[in-house]
């Protein structure tokens, strides 16, 4: 099976999460386009959806599916996305696409996160893939310095030449080569950081259910 198909398999599956008559938040990513293409099948089914970002907004409205302003939401019971790296506990790396602050935000609200992977995403131990931190942009030097006391080789993403720029006007920093040992110690810690927006480590907060897309089909971890 590709990497496709096994992301096709998870956004299926996850479907049977969206709960009829109520509102869905909806992640950001390659697996959570598959998922927002799956949706819209049931769209008349659902109330409205809340969006992690303009990319995933844009998808949803052309597929006819209203999105709603967070601040006009009170109750979601799903919010579904994917992971750059879940460990077996829950814990998960996101922000591969520059989404973090709004994915954080929006799962925040939610009763359950639900996240959506292909088998290769599952790790021992997170940091691997390189963190990502979102951080206002007249910081960025200092938060990179801080960045490498604490953790070491923290490198402003980049795009075209240019450092990218979120859906919030902030800039990434990646924190390479890591092997984390407390996820939610370390999220605490760059949390601390001052010009810090966010970081993409959810530990505190982690996934509730994972859905794992593997040649044997979807296995369901629940955390
Ligand atoms: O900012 C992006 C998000 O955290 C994504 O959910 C994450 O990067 C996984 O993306 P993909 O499904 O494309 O691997």
């Amino acid at each position: 099976m590709t990497q496709d198909e096994l992301k096709l398999a998870v956004a299926q599956a996850a479907i049977s999460y969206v709960v009829e008559g109520e509102i869905v938040g909806v992640g950001t990513g390659s697996t959570a386009n598959f998922f927002i293409d799956e949706l819209a099948k049931i769209k008349h089914k659902i109330k409205a959806a809340v969006a992690s970002s303009e990319a995933t907004a844009a998808r949803l409205r052309g597929h006819g599916i209203e999105v709603l302003d967070l601040n006009d939401v009170t109750s979601m019971p799903v919010y579904i996305d994917g992971a750059d790296e879940i460990t077996a506990s829950g814990a998960m790396i996101k922000g591969g696409g520059a989404a973090l602050t709004r994915e954080k935000i929006v799962a925040s609200v939610a009763k359950q996160f639900i996240c959506i992977a292909d088998g290769s995403k599952l790790v021992e131990k997170l940091g691997g893939f390189p963190l990502p931190v979102e951080v206002i942009p007249m910081a960025r030097e200092s938060v990179i310095r801080a960045l490498n006391d604490i953790a070491g080789d923290a490198r402003l993403r980049m795009k075209d030449g240019q450092a990218l720029i979120t859906d919030n006007g902030n800039v990434i920093v990646d924190v390479h080569g890591l092997q984390i040992e407390d996820p939610q110690e370390l999220e605490r810690k760059i949390n601390n950081i001052v010009g810090v927006v966010t970081v993409g480590l959810f530990a505190q907060q982690g996934a509730n259910v994972c859905l794992l897309g593997t040649p044997d089909g979807v296995k369901t971890l629940t955390f």
